[in-house]
């Protein structure tokens, strides 16, 4: 059962507890209950919902849940090589932080503490568009690589500033997002009237979303045109787009489902991912995010066609509880997780996870 739908999480304080105790985080989920406790209600439910019924929430757990392994035995598995390559850089294990948004409400910090925990935990850090610290200031404490989150946003020519700004800061790669013309219905959010706080400010957050200048393959020419980096599409759910983004000729592609929080009831995807995967054919690298909390997570959407995972929310409530210490916190008990996978099914090298790790009836 996904904790998140325990209905014993009442988030009960009103102001952030930034001191909290990390030792006896153990995995992911206790880091959720943690989180519930001490963040502000607005804030915790931001973080936590889903749009509408919160059926792709469910669903992306659950079908990462009902994939079984398939151990091979006896092989030496006294050496492991996480190492995975994306668009020059090497990364130390297939494990990102997904770009999540307005960091300053879950810490006081805010992307500050997050780039500084991905520093400690040597992973990529995606940069939300809207991000509630300039670009400049967390360029500036990060010693990993970053990516920038690019919100196609109704003012075009501040779309190409914020690019062009991204790419100043030494952001490696743009990730385009694709799922988002217009936010989802999140009754969640409504409920708590969720806004930002007057002393947070999103400095790059302008407008999604006007009628007349929605988000098309038009746009993905336009950034491909003059983007310097590669650009990569995030929220693609089915072969036929993945084949569209291919040929528009982007450098990568993200399966996502923006963790159920946009359109509800699309399926996990973690479902949709070897369809993806069979399609592109190596093409370009695929990525994936939604529901991952487990080692195993991580080692089943390899096995199905991922080149690498992103996570997001854990990303949120860790530093919700310990900033830049829950960050890395985070990434650290993943990457560990999976390394223990790796080593429990016999998969000494990311090219050796294939679909031979997932376990099929005889
Ligand atoms: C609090 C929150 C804020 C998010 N903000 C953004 C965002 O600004 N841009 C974006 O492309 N995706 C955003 N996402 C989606 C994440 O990038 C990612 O797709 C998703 O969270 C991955 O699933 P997981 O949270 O189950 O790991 C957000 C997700 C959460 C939970
Ligand atoms: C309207 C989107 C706001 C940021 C975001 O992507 C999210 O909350 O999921």
């Amino acid at each position: 059962m996904n904790d998140q739908h325990n209905p014993e999480f009442k988030p009960t304080k009103t102001v952030p507890n930034t001191h909290v105790d990390l030792s006896d985080i153990i995995n992911l989920f206790d880091l959720e209950k943690r989180a519930a406790e001490i963040m502000t209600k607005m804030a915790y439910e931001y973080v936590a919902s889903g749009a509408a019924d919160e059926l792709t929430v469910r669903w992306n757990r659950e079908s990462l849940d009902n994939l079984k392994l398939n151990p091979s035995v006896l092989r030496d598995v006294s050496q492991l090589d996480t190492r995975i390559s994306l668009f020059g850089d090497e990364l130390p294990y297939p494990i990102l932080i997904a770009p999540t948004a307005f960091h300053k409400i879950m810490h006081p910090e805010g992307e500050l503490a997050t780039a500084r925990g991905a520093g400690v935990a040597s992973a990529t850090y995606v940069i939300s568009s809207f991000t509630t610290t300039p670009l400049e200031e967390i360029a500036e404490v990060a010693t990993q690589p970053l990516w920038f989150q690019l919100y196609v946003q109704d003012d075009r020519s501040l779309v190409k500033d914020l690019v062009q700004k991204a790419e100043a800061v030494g952001c490696r790669a743009l990730c385009v997002t694709v799922d988002t013309p217009v936010p989802g219905i999140r009754n969640r959010q409504d409920r708590v009237n969720f806004r930002l706080p007057d002393e947070v400010k999103a400095p790059y957050m302008h407008g999604l979303g006007d009628q007349k200048k929605l988000l098309t393959w038009a746009d993905i020419d336009w950034l491909n045109s003059f983007s310097n980096i590669p650009v990569l599409l995030k929220g693609i759910l089915n072969p036929a787009d993945a084949e569209q983004a291919v040929q528009a000729g982007v450098s990568g592609i993200i399966v996502s489902n923006h963790s159920g929080r946009n359109l509800d009831t699309v399926p996990a995807t973690i479902d949709v991912l070897p369809g993806i995967a069979n399609q592109v054919n190596k093409r370009v690298p695929l990525l994936m995010d939604g529901g991952i909390r487990r080692g195993t997570d991580v080692l089943k959407a390899l096995a199905q066609g991922a080149d690498a995972v992103l996570v997001g929310k854990p990303v949120c409530f860790g530093l919700a509880c310990g900033g830049a210490d829950g960050v890395s916190k985070v990434m650290t008990i993943l990457r560990t997780e999976f390394e223990l996978a790796m080593t429990l099914t016999g998969r000494t090298t990311i090219a050796s996870i294939d679909r031979s790790v997932i376990w099929k009836p005889a």
